[in-house]
């Protein structure tokens, strides 16, 4: 796999018009995420514009709910022949059980392959201060995005989405075989905004990413293809 088809770039826009915008200003981008904004100001019809111009999908709904609607949303999720599925671990261990089987069976019925499963361990714009004080999680950050990813891994999902300051334990804990996807990458050039735990593109594969989510240092820059190439070069530059 190229280096440029390890980064995911989101569609974080409200409508088809200005995500069709974004993908022929960057030809190059094989992987797109479709996130909320976007599937919930227009629903699937992005998903066809995608395939149709053989993208490859993150579809990237972080299911979080009782085991029935998990279930449900990703038996739905499963049917449209994407590539990537997103469920909050913090479902809890029915939930993403029932998933897995849900997955399969949406699959079948979509007449597709199935999709992989992965996990959110810690939203990336949350920090130790924000696990301890707010949501009262007594466990130390790195500790809990190991065992939220390990209870994916035990429940039969692919992989998991972790920040890059995590990822480095996860591989080692979960192997080369469970994809670990990370958000919060920022080139040193770019604004971090509201994420809390980030780390450049360079420093994110070294760590052991296999996929990068990179957004509005790219979307948002005044030449995104010129953003777009400039992270390219500088993961080719790395051994
Ligand atoms: O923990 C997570 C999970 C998902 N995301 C998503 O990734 C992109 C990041 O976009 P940037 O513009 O590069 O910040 C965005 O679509 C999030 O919904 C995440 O950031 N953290």
């Amino acid at each position: 796999m190229s280096v440029s088809d390890r980064i995911i770039v989101p569609l974080d826009v409200a409508t088809e018009a200005d995500a069709i915008a974004l993908i022929e200003k960057l030809p190059q981008v094989s992987f797109w995420k479709v996130g909320l904004e976007l599937f919930v100001s227009r629903g699937s019809e992005i998903l066809r514009i995608l395939k149709n111009r053989e993208k490859r999908i993150f579809l990237d709904l972080k299911f979080h709910d009782i085991p029935n609607t998990v279930a449900g949303a990703t038996r739905a999720a499963a049917t449209y022949g994407v590539d990537l599925i997103t469920i909050h671990a913090v479902a809890g261990r029915e939930a993403l059980k029932r998933a897995v089987a849900a997955s399969d069976e949406g699959a079948k019925a979509g007449g597709c392959a199935p999709p992989k499963l992965i996990a959110i361990t810690l939203l990336t714009s949350l920090n130790s201060r924000d696990l301890a004080f707010d949501l009262k999680v007594p466990i130390e950050l790195p500790e809990y995005a190991l065992q939220m990813a390990l209870l994916a891994q035990e429940t039969g999902l692919h992989g998991a989405v972790c920040s890059p300051h995590e990822v480095s334990q996860l591989r080692q804990v979960c192997g080369d075989n469970f994809i670990l996807i990370c958000p919060g990458v920022r080139p040193k050039w770019s604004v971090i905004g509201d994420q809390r735990r980030t780390m450049t593109p360079g420093e994110a594969i070294k760590a052991g990413a296999d996929y990068l989510v990179i957004g509005r240092p790219i979307t948002t820059a005044s030449n995104p293809l010129d953003a777009w190439e400039k992270i390219c070069d500088e993961l080719s530059s790395i051994n």
